[in-house]
């Protein structure tokens, strides 16, 4: 809890553009106070906490764990049907609440994508029903599997657009996250001369500048190396809100995710916790293996 509230903490101030200067003099406190409640060498007592979630404008609950209520519906899916040349989708019934971590898997061409695309609104479904309990332009992040970056941009000037764009104008954020996202080194480099991973930490950085109540990522690690996969799941564990991620990254599936969702024959094969999954003695990776290979 304490780990999640200095991140948040952080993360919010800079969001506001406040420095520890400032918040202090809000909060009546000495800047080393905040500065040590960012470290986590202590923390405010509950009166402060109060005024810190005021001045933020975020609830206490998110100010000290980074998430939303649990219970609360962002998106159901009834009865989805989607049929290009054959038919993908036949029956998806689906519903998200505001902290799931959901890996999506299934076979090669099972229709991971157009549910995705179904949710985002980029693919119209034949037939059933999509309800969304978010704003689309405010609560929604999405991270093709495309990279759609302009490439005559440098990596800064790209991620201050973003910024701009969402409404996070920060340049105090802007390079905390480039520092993050460990592109330091090619703030001032043209999108087009990076190379494949650190397009696709670009690609992430941007769909992470503001928070969201769904977050959606289509295979995000994918040609990024070992340390910045780690870093990135890591670091998507302190974000608040629900995430769908395409991803076979079993074994971060393990460490990071609440719920797991097999696609198979156009319909949701099996809709599991992680954690029954482990209480079962078995690994994500095992069981996707069992569970894919039984007929459907
Ligand atoms: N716009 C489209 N037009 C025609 N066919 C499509 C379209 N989008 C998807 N398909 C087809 O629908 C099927 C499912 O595709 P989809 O991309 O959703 O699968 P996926 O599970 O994400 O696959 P992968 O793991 O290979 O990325 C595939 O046979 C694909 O060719």
């Amino acid at each position: 809890m304490k780990n999640v509230f200095k991140s948040q903490l952080c993360l919010l101030r800079q969001k506001m553009s406040l420095s520890q200067d400032a918040l202090a003099q809000k909060l009546y406190v000495s800047r080393q106070s905040v500065s040590k409640w960012e470290h986590g060498d202590a923390e405010p007592d509950i009166d402060k906490l109060i005024s810190l979630a005021e001045i933020l404008a975020v609830d206490l609950n998110f100010l000290l764990s980074g998430q939303q209520s649990n219970e609360e519906l962002i998106i159901r899916l009834q009865n989805i049907s989607k049929k290009f040349k054959k038919t993908v989708l036949k029956d998806i019934n689906l519903s998200v609440y505001g902290r799931d971590r959901i890996a999506l898997l299934g076979a090669n061409g099972s229709g991971k994508t157009t549910i995705i695309n179904t949710i985002v609104g980029l693919v119209k479904p034949d037939g059933g029903r999509v309800r969304r309990f978010f704003n689309s332009s405010d609560d929604l992040s999405v991270m093709s599997q495309e990279n759609v970056l302009i490439e005559s941009l440098k990596v800064r000037e790209h991620v201050m657009l973003s910024a701009q764009i969402q409404r996070q104008y920060s340049p105090i954020f802007v390079t905390e996250m480039i520092k993050k996202f460990n592109l330091n080194e090619q703030a001032q480099v043209i999108i087009s001369q990076l190379s494949g991973g650190q397009r696709r930490r670009l690609a992430l950085l941007i769909s992470l500048l503001k928070p969201s109540k769904l977050l959606i990522l289509d295979e995000p690690t994918v040609g990024m190396d070992l340390e910045s996969i780690d870093f990135f799941w890591h670091y998507l564990d302190h974000v608040g809100g629900s995430v769908i991620t395409i991803t076979h990254d079993f074994n971060q599936i393990d460490k990071y995710f609440t719920r797991v969702i097999l696609l198979k024959n156009g319909v949701i094969d099996k809709d599991v916790s992680v954690a029954a999954i482990h209480a079962n003695n078995q690994t994500i990776e095992q069981w996707y293996r069992i569970s894919n290979q039984e007929v459907g």
